[in-house]
């Protein structure tokens, strides 16, 4: 898990056209979600279309690791029996979280309120990420912790039972700390409530519903006040994970970029508070249909059909970053082949992923060819018109500095280039999106 994988260099070439219909796999926020509640939940919870990617497999052996039983069936179907809240078991073990901030954060929030110690580890990339920001609500809920400089990973949590309510209002825009302070309120007598001057993905609210714990959800002057009462009991259930919106995006904006493409991505995830790139691609020209609008799993989903299209620089509005934060990489692809210039701004929170995505994006697209300006908060990005981008010179290769997003951003450069784009390394891939060139290979006709 914790990416002793060796490099897996790989060069992306220019391709034909996208064509037929592929299915990306589930939503990896859903799928941690599902089964750390499934875990919660006192009987069997079934899930159907669960990201099989490293990250989530870090989340299962966690929860495994604290008394729950999460298995895969031979059909596909986690099965998943909970020790009930409350009765998470001290681990034995390190609880190695790999690349995934979403475990670390959303596990440390439960944790904090069981009377059980836990040390958390991660590979070179997560042991750079800040940690503070949960570490603080459930400092104040009464945990404790002794995390390394910085408030970084390896943090040794030491959890507190009963502990307290609070009211907390989120001082950066982010759902894993949103949910970490309601998975540590699911096991605190009273109410903890959490403040959202920016609403932000709402799985969590949405899947704590379901399981049956008590929340409600308000809003007073333009914030969205969440509240949950503890210590209710969850119900098992029976989840189907819709496609996921951010890998869909790496599918989208290839069929967008190489012509004579027409693609149709089926069962995308498009939850309002995920699916704001669709929105500014077809902003800036680009032809993508929803057809056959649906309900999967309580979350709104279609099926995406995208076609090859000029597109046209824009100006994105700072007040979608959370709907889309996961996306910039590859909207900067499609911004680095579109007509005019795109600015972004508001976008400080890319600096602290898996990389500094702000900076490992310009100099990604500049070795590429691309006209990227760098700024505190955002990238401006000067278009080709449409012509491809020349391509990584010989020799040369992207630094993806363990970044899943990066790598793939980059391979989707890599199509619509003259030369083709090499990128250092592809194993991190599989953290999110583990049959990203199967698919590729799939819809290029290259399989
Ligand atoms: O809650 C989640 O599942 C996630 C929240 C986002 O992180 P932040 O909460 O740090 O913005 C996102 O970048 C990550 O991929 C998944
Ligand atoms: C930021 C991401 O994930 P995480 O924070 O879970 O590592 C991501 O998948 O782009």
């Amino acid at each position: 898990m914790s990416h002793s994988n060796p490099p897996s260099p790989k060069r992306f070439s220019g391709s034909g056209p996208l064509t037929g219909r592929i299915r990306v796999p589930g939503d990896k926020s859903i799928s941690h979600r599902s089964i750390m509640l499934g875990a919660l939940a006192v009987g069997e919870t079934r899930v159907t279309g669960l990201l099989e990617g490293e990250d989530v497999l870090a989340t299962a052996a966690a929860m495994r690791a604290m008394g729950a039983k999460v298995e895969r069936g031979e059909d596909g179907t986690w099965r998943i029996n909970g020790v009930g809240v409350g009765s998470l078991l001290q681990p034995q073990q390190a609880l190695d979280m790999g690349n995934s901030g979403t475990s670390t954060r959303l596990l440390m929030g439960l944790v904090a309120s069981h009377p059980i110690t836990a040390m958390f580890t991660g590979d070179a990339s997560l042991s750079k990420r800040p940690m503070g920001r949960v570490i603080d609500p459930l400092s104040q809920m009464g945990a404790s912790f002794e995390a390394s400089p910085g408030g970084r990973l390896p943090l040794m949590l030491r959890g507190i039972s009963p502990a307290v309510p609070i009211t907390y209002r989120l001082p950066v825009a982010s759902a894993q700390v949103k949910s970490a302070v309601l998975l540590a309120g699911l096991n605190t007598a009273g109410t903890t409530t959490v403040i959202e001057p920016v609403p932000t993905r709402d799985h969590s609210e949405r899947m704590l519903r379901g399981f049956g714990a008590s929340l409600e959800v308000g809003e007073e002057n333009g914030e969205r006040i969440i509240r949950i009462h503890g210590e209710a009991d969850l119900k098992p259930q029976d989840i189907v994970v819709p496609g996921d919106p951010s890998s869909a995006a790496f599918f989208a904006v290839a069929a967008l970029l190489v012509p004579g493409s027409d693609l149709v991505i089926e069962n995308v995830g498009l939850n309002p508070t995920r699916a704001a790139l669709f929105d500014v691609l077809r902003d800036m020209g680009g032809q993508i249909e929803e057809l056959d609008r649906r309900e999967v799993g309580g979350e709104p989903v279609a099926d995406l059909r995208v076609r090859h299209s000029a597109l046209s620089g824009v100006e994105v509005d700072p007040a979608v970053v959370p709907a889309m934060v996961d996306e910039f990489p590859i909207l900067f692809v499609a911004a680095a082949l579109a007509q005019g210039t795109t600015t972004t701004s508001g976008l400080e929170e890319l600096r602290v992923k898996e990389s500094d995505r702000i900076t490992a994006m310009a100099n990604a697209l500049t070795l590429a060819g691309a006209r990227a300006e760098e700024r505190e908060d955002g990238l401006v990005i000067h278009g080709t018109g449409g012509d491809p981008l020349p391509g990584t010179p010989a020799g040369a290769e992207v630094t993806t500095h363990l970044d899943h997003r990066i790598a793939m951003s980059m391979a989707v450069a890599g199509l619509a280039s003259r030369e083709g784009v090499a990128v250092d390394d592809t194993a991190p891939v599989a953290t999110s999106f583990p049959t990203f060139e199967t698919l590729l290979a799939k819809a290029t006709g290259t399989s």
